[in-house]
């Protein structure tokens, strides 16, 4: 099963082609029970494919491909030099085709092209390149015990992986889970987003390409009470990680408890805050308050949705704010405009929640300062929102809303921005705006969360550790500590003439 998009706009003229069953053993096959689904365009609302959706069966024959892949052709049969090798030739592949990727990201998830280009599809590239190097770094270290003893220690793979990604970012959660997992010689049985596939399928052609064998990457599209829940429960998994909300991230903990007791990490939710002090550089500040808080239209773990102003600077941002925010407002359309800045939301259901929290907010009592409803009358467009008037017991300050609405909010001392900051189940990201360097490196550590930003927004990097404090996650991506999420350690003691 296949189909063909066509498209002819400025950023993108032609055809891509995405086989739309599932990749299992490295072969294109249909679900054990046909079922499919309808993707659709966010931007419009239209269909633009249709695609297999699979169920546990599909699952169970995955992670036997993946059991096989890993006893015969993968893990401690390949050496790591190899399957570097294979994951550079990957990234190569997806430097080829990133227009093609570019394309369905900002098809399937509304992402502005240049946007989707320069962001997930580099960052994906750079994420499975970086990991392609480490793939023959990997190594234990002996251990000084006695002088009649060795010991030794391995960093193994566990075997079969299970992965779930969202929808914020297609393609590059799939990266930041492909990349470690397969570095460090584990085999994968992934579930992407069912509202955004086309971008995991099309890659999979591209594992075919650079001639991973087969069963090393078995890719399921499907839901997550069926698909997501096999993956979660499978007795033969031995490690599952997650990206998405802390509600399932609970589910799938549970899930491993439940069944048996897999190594499971989580990178869930966010209420990250801006801090921004009197003595930041106000002009840059804007620009990257703008994008911690409205880049990928909200939808990002580590959207910075409250913004804390020191009094000092509190009416001067807000007059330099707004007109930055109108700005990005009159920004907003088609996702394949080149002047196009901000898309719609990825899918109905998140466009309805996010309306649920700008009316509870304006129920609440907070001034709509600007925004608050929808933009345009197609798809699933929201205008950049800010709340001010806000307290930190309404919902819109509390919860997650992963859409375009900020929260600000006003402070006096460096002591109680720290504390209001602090104040959340929370713990993913923070950024600080200041040019006192004491200042900054203070509140930096101050702050309860995996990732600080430094008069800096966003900026993640495959070389440095990812992931949160509280609930906000379990476990870090990236850098050398993802290598440790997705290996086992173990410890050899040799006898070197100790006679009892
Ligand atoms: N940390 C992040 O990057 C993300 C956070 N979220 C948060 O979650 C909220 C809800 O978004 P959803 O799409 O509903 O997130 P979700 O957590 O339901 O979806 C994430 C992934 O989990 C799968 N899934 C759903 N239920 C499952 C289950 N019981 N067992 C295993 N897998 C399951 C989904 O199919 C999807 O692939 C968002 O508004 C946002 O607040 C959502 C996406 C990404
Ligand atoms: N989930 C990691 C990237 C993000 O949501 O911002």
């Amino acid at each position: 099963m296949s189909t063909t998009i066509e498209l002819n706009n400025t950023a993108y003229k032609g055809s891509i082609s995405v086989k739309t069953n599932l990749f299992i053993d490295g072969k294109w096959v249909d679900p054990a029970k046909p079922d499919t689904i309808d993707v659709v365009n966010p931007a419009t609302g239209k269909k633009i494919a249709t695609v297999s959706v699979g169920d546990k069966a599909d699952v169970n024959l995955a992670v036997k491909a993946a059991q096989k892949a890993y006893k015969t052709s993968w893990g401690l049969k390949t050496p790591g030099w190899t399957r570097g090798k294979l994951l550079l030739k990957l990234a190569d592949l997806l430097e080829r085709d990133q227009d093609q990727f570019a394309a369905l990201e900002s098809l399937n998830a509304g992402k502005p092209f240049h946007v989707a280009k320069a962001a997930d599809v580099a960052g994906s590239i750079r994420c499975i390149r970086y990991f392609g190097g480490w793939a023959d770094k990997i190594h234990g270290s002996t251990i000084e015990t006695t002088e009649q003893r060795l010991a030794y220690t391995r960093h193994e793979p566990f075997g079969v992986v299970g992965q779930i990604i969202p929808w914020n970012f297609p393609l590059l959660m799939l990266s930041w889970k492909v990349g470690p997992a397969l570095a460090t010689g584990n085999c994968i049985v992934l579930k992407p987003s069912e509202m955004t596939p086309l971008s995991a399928l099309k890659f999979c052609e591209l594992v075919e390409e650079a001639g991973f064998p087969p069963g090393v990457v078995n890719i399921i599209t499907g839901y997550g009470l069926t698909v997501g829940v096999a993956i979660a429960e499978h007795m033969e998994i031995s490690k599952v990680a997650f990206t998405g909300s802390t509600l399932v991230g609970r589910k799938v903990l549970e899930a491993s408890a439940r069944t048996n007791l897999k190594v499971v990490t989580l990178e869930l939710g966010g209420k990250s805050p801006s801090i921004i002090f009197d003595d930041c550089n106000l002009e840059q500040t804007i620009k990257w308050v703008l994008q911690a808080m409205y880049g990928n239209m909200g939808q990002s773990c580590v959207a910075g949705s409250r913004v804390f102003v020191q009094e000092g600077i509190y009416d001067e941002f807000i007059a330099k704010f707004t007109p930055a925010v109108k700005a990005l407002s009159q920004a907003t359309g088609d996702p394949f405009h080149p002047d196009t800045q901000h898309g719609p939301q990825a899918s109905q259901v998140q466009f309805d929640r996010i309306m649920g929290y700008i009316n509870a907010g304006k129920e609440a009592g907070a001034t709509v300062h600007l925004g608050g409803d929808r933009h345009g009358t197609e798809g699933f467009f929201i205008q950049p929102t800010i709340f001010t008037d806000v307290t930190m017991d309404m919902k819109i300050v509390k919860e997650e809303i992963f859409g375009p609405v900020a929260a600000i909010l006003k402070f006096k001392t460096e002591e109680e921005v720290i504390a209001l900051a602090n104040d959340t189940v929370y713990g993913l990201s923070a950024y600080v705006y200041s040019d006192n360097t004491a200042r900054s490196h203070r509140v930096a550590h101050a702050i309860e969360s995996g990732s600080v930003f430094v008069n800096l927004a966003q900026y993640t990097d495959a070389a440095v550790p990812f992931g949160g404090y509280k609930s906000s996650g379990i476990g870090r991506e990236h850098g050398e500590y993802a290598l440790e999420t997705y290996t086992q350690v173990k410890g050899v003691h040799i006898n070197l003439g100790m006679i009892i």
